[in-house]
């Protein structure tokens, strides 16, 4: 059986003390649940979200990382610094690191080979921008994304990896697939890669949905048979929100 995982994107939100009020009251919120729970705290932040989640079921995620071991890569964090201070998990290729700040398949396949030989978790996303769906080329973008930066890996690499499939015209904007769109492209992907490797390893791999998931659509995407779970971006930032949405698993 695949894992569950519903995780929780903060991107740049959140100062120290509002940190320490969200991580809490989901640790207070959050007990027993069937899903792997994980927040993505931004980077300053993330020593102290690993200390107050230490005795929880919550894990903790980086937002980014370099592909460099360490050098002279100013304002990067390495996988060692994430890995000192307990962080063994990073989202990888998120829309917003690809649009605003140049990231290409190339350039996340350095970071994911970077990830996996330091034996942490990759959470990976990836989805079609609005005029490539409006063009029907979402199938074609999304195989693109996934073989470029992934399809090199040996099977054995795929235990470390957790797809996180984000249309990027669902994202923040209030819009969401349908759950039918998102199990037709889960299914795609599903079928991609057994296609590339085969379909014992497809389906031993955790396909996320991202893109304004909320409490009141998450139970029905999830119902989905291809979708495992979900990255939550600003319903994640409300403890109920977030906590309602874990429950709907
Ligand atoms: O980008 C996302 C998670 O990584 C989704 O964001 P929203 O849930 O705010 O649409």
């Amino acid at each position: 059986m695949r894992a569950k995982i519903v995780a929780g994107n903060w991107k740049m939100n959140n100062n120290a003390g509002e940190t320490q009020a969200l991580a809490q009251g989901l640790v207070d919120a959050i007990s027993n649940t069937d899903a792997q729970v994980v927040i993505a705290p931004t980077a300053v932040n993330l020593a102290n979200a690993v200390t107050l989640t230490e005795n929880s079921p919550i894990e903790v995620a980086a937002q980014n990382m370099h592909f460099a071991d360490s050098g002279a890569y100013t304002g990067e964090i390495s996988a060692d610094m994430l890995q000192s201070i307990g962080v063994q998990t990073v989202i990888l290729g998120h829309s917003e690191r690809r649009a605003y700040f140049g990231e290409d398949d190339a350039l996340l396949e350095k970071k994911v080979n970077q990830a996996l030989a330091k034996g942490m978790q990759v959470i990976f996303c990836f989805g079609e921008e609005l005029e490539e769906r409006q063009a029907d080329r979402h199938f074609e973008v999304v195989g693109s994304q996934l073989k470029n930066a992934l399809y090199k890996l040996d099977a054995a690499a795929w235990k470390q990896i957790v797809l996180a499939y984000e249309p990027v015209w669902a994202i923040g904007t209030g819009e969401t697939a349908s759950p039918e769109q998102a199990q037709e492209m889960h299914a795609f992907i599903r079928k991609s890669l057994t296609e590339a490797y085969d379909a014992e390893l497809a389906n031993g791999v955790s396909i996320l949905y991202g893109g304004s998931v909320k409490p009141a659509n998450a139970k029905e995407i999830f119902s989905k048979p291809d979708v495992d779970g979900g990255l939550i971006g600003g319903a994640s930032l409300k403890v109920a929100d977030f906590k309602a949405i874990v429950d709907s698993i």
